[in-house]
């Protein structure tokens, strides 16, 4: 199987998880922050910690339509209220609740004094008893029934979003719900986008001979877009050392990270290695996984600078895998490892090359017994966008598995984790 496998030898590779850890540690500027209205604040960083100023909510409230009362007129045959207020949302009643006396209150109203239980209106009979309304109530009823507490949501003081957090719709909500109108946020990032590669064009232009059209710039910047960053499309570049030097070192002085992609491995024509040398720093990783054998970081200045390969598919899985981390961290945020989850294998891989790791596309498939399995993308070439295209995430074989087999249980990394 040798032939089918431009891999050499993996054991002086570096292992994946020993590449996660030095990108880890792999120094950063800190970012910037800023004030934006919370209308701004999906997918953006939080840049100090949020606390709940008052209680949510404020008051006692009614969870239902119904007719609010003190429990302790309520006798263990129900109870027989003469109705006296009414208590829409937004217009809380002046006077306590008298004894003997029900509310009628709505889904919001604020809970008079002295009453503590609702019944919903459904449960309730309404009658008119010498010229008064009256509510019966059914018997059952526990105290504080239907009945919200203030601060049940959140007390006053409470810390509800950590630095580093990452606005979700939910996150908005909560914090709308304290009254803040604004959030404290580190700054977008300013990302740059550069392909690399003589043979490279934009699509909507004429193709030459041996030329390919440039798929990575639209994948980058569409990955980049589950980030808190403006992107700025560099173009491409020939397979020139003195251009990708102008390109880089020009980019560089506008970005706080570039991507490029292409011109990374060891060949006359990958000149990404020399120039980031030449204009900063580099570091390489030759890494024993599959696809995505190789990643070079860089720094220029304070911009950082991560080569991808070329083949889209590696690309791709450099972004999720170890681009999205740095830049996740580059903009304020504590990026936990993505979750993956346990489901069983739809595929046989008798006899698999150990000592790497590989993330292989794969897609979901639910039984009518309602278990998941992953099927294997069944080509596995780097530059099959169509695997990309057809799959749901990744599945992730360890470095020790030599074999997988029908009905194994194997570990899937959703695409859409990574893009949350
Ligand atoms: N002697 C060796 N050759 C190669 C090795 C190796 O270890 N030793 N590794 C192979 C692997 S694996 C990959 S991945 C590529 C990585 O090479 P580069 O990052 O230098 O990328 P290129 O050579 O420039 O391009 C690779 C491939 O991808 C196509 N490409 C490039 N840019 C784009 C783009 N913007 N859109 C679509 N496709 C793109 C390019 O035409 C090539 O076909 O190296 C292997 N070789
Ligand atoms: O691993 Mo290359 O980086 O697969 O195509």
């Amino acid at each position: 199987m040798r032939g089918e496998d431009c891999f050499g030898a993996d054991d002086k590779r570096l292992l994946h998880d020993e590449a996660l850890d030095l990108l880890a540690r792999l120094p950063l500027p800190a970012p910037g922050h800023e004030t934006i209205s919370l209308g701004e604040g999906r997918g953006r960083i939080l840049a100090a910690p949020v606390t709940a100023p008052r209680n949510v909510p404020q008051h006692d409230t009614s969870a239902v339509d119904g007719y609010a009362f003190r429990h302790q007129d309520f006798a263990p045959c129900g109870g027989f209220f003469r109705l006296e207020t009414r208590i829409p949302a937004g217009h809380p009643a002046v006077q306590a609740q008298a004894p003997w006396t029900a509310a009628r209150i709505f889904t919001g109203g604020v809970m008079p004094e002295g009453a503590d239980t609702v019944a919903m209106q459904e449960d309730c009979r309404l009658e008119t008893s010498g010229g008064q309304s009256v509510v019966v109530i059914p018997a059952g009823l526990p105290k504080g029934a239907n009945r919200r507490l203030a601060g049940e949501d959140l007390a006053a003081g409470t810390q509800i979003l950590v630095q580093g957090h990452r606005l979700r719709a939910q996150d908005l909500a909560a914090i709308a719900s304290t009254g803040t109108a604004e959030v404290p946020v580190f700054t977008r990032i300013r990302t740059g986008v550069i392909s690399t590669g003589d043979e490279i064009v934009r699509p909507g232009t004429a193709l030459g001979a041996g030329g390919l059209y440039d798929a990575n710039h639209f994948l980058l910047t569409s990955l980049l877009e589950s980030c808190p960053a403006d992107i700025t499309d560099l173009g491409i570049c020939p397979d020139r050392r003195d251009a990708l030097q102008l390109a880089l070192s020009e980019a560089s002085r506008r970005c706080d990270v570039i991507l490029t992609s292409g011109g990374a491995s060891h060949g006359e024509e990958d000149h990404l290695l020399a120039v980031l040398e030449r204009i900063g720093e580099a570091q390489v990783f030759d890494l024993a996984i599959k696809p995505g054998r190789r990643l070079i970081t860089g720094r220029a200045g304070d911009c950082l600078i991560i080569g991808l390969p070329g083949n889209p598919v590696a690309a791709m899985v450099s972004f999720l895998l170890y681009a999205r981390p740095l830049l996740l961290r580059r903009a304020g945020m504590a990026a936990a490892p993505v979750q993956g989850f346990q489901v069983q294998a739809a595929f046989d891989l008798p006899r698999r090359k150990t000592g790497r790791r590989e993330f292989s596309r794969g897609r979901l498939v639910t039984h009518p017994d309602g278990s998941v399995h992953a099927e294997l993308y069944p080509r596995s070439g780097s530059g099959l966008i169509s695997s990309l295209r057809e799959a749901d995430g990744l599945i992730e074989i360890p470095e020790e598995t030599a074999a997988i087999h029908r009905g194994d249980v194997v570990c899937f990394l959703p695409f859409s984790s990574f893009l949350a």
